[in-house]
């Protein structure tokens, strides 16, 4: 190791929300730093920074400030030198970083469908008539109105437990979870099933983890470079650039997925109208380096081909 290494006495600070799913996604930071460059676990320090995403429990997401709601204030850490690195969910963070940050490391990515999570319902296909689904997902409300409309979907948040409790209470027949998510956690147990993308296209970036740096600091740069998964980053970087094309926000219903063969590169791509009446689609297969071209003009394909009223009917 150089000699700018951190050491115990001036340790890499890891910034985090103190969400039990964003502890274990910068446990995994941490240990994949140490592994890569032989480092012991005092040259870190996981800082635990309070948004307000997880101190407003009882609204929706999208009513107190939509995307950028639990990173907004790690950034701001970031940008005044408080930590040195930030580790997110892709699957939060808006397109565009603030001046003087970067973001462009990933670790392997997870399992990125969603899971339908049930007290013994069977699938979505076997919900009965005018059963209720929750999550406060747009795109997840919208794709299950699309498949069922004849359910009802409700509001539903806080963490897994949280909604198993719901479940259990009857709040609801049903909801749904990231895999990435239940698996990070250990809870293999959990009554569910992988939906497969052709029932459920997931969000965009769903299951990777990125890490933000300061743009200056070379030090940190060299130290994520070890860690940094290729393959992942060059999904990303289609479903991001398709995210970009068609301005997605917490707002709007968009899915999108990529995955590699090889050298080839297939990305698909949903948007949907709120209530799920309007759904368009798109699959393009292409060399995988080529994902930013891919992302950009399918999103102009599926903005063309949705017209100026689809979101604001
Ligand atoms: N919007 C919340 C959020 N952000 C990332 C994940 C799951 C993990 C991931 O997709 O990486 C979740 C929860 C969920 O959708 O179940």
């Amino acid at each position: 190791m150089t000699d700018d290494a951190p050491t115990p006495d001036a340790p890499l600070r890891i910034g985090t929300r103190g969400s039990p799913l964003a502890l274990a996604q910068a446990h995994e930071t941490r240990d994949r730093l140490m592994a890569a460059h032989g480092l012991p676990e005092a040259a870190f320090e996981i800082v635990v920074i309070k948004v307000t995403g997880d101190r407003v429990q009882d609204r929706a997401l999208r009513e107190i400030g939509g995307k950028g709601l639990f990173t907004r204030e790690i950034e701001e850490a970031l940008i005044a030198g408080e930590i040195d690195l930030a580790v997110h969910s892709m699957k939060d963070m808006p397109t565009l970083q603030p001046e003087g940050l970067i973001l462009d490391t990933y670790l392997p990515r997870e399992d990125p469908r969603d899971a339908f999570v049930t007290l013994g319902h069977g699938g979505l296909a076997d919900l009965p008539r005018g059963a209720v689904v929750g999550t406060s997902s747009l795109r997840r409300r919208a794709q299950v109105m699309a498949r069922r409309p004849d359910l009802y979907v409700v509001e539903f948040r806080g963490n897994v437990q949280t909604r198993l409790q719901k479940l259990r209470d009857g709040v609801a027949q049903a909801t749904f979870l990231a895999m990435a998510g239940l698996n990070r956690l250990g809870y293999a147990d959990v009554a569910q099933s992988p939906v497969a993308p052709e029932d459920m296209l997931p969000a965009i970036a769903q299951g990777a983890i990125g890490i933000e740096r300061r743009t200056s600091d070379d030090r940190v740069a060299a130290l994520l470079a070890r860690i940094h998964h290729r393959a992942t980053g060059l999904r990303l970087a289609a479903e991001r650039a398709l995210l970009e094309g068609l301005d997605g926000s917490c707002e709007t219903p968009i899915a999108g997925l990529a995955e590699l063969t090889g050298d080839s590169l297939r990305l698909r791509g949903e948007i949907l109208s709120e209530d799920g009446a309007r759904v368009l689609s798109d699959d393009v297969t292409g060399p995988a380096t080529d994902g930013p071209e891919i992302g950009r003009a399918m999103a102009a394909q599926l903005l063309e081909r949705a017209g100026p009223d689809f979101w604001t009917d």
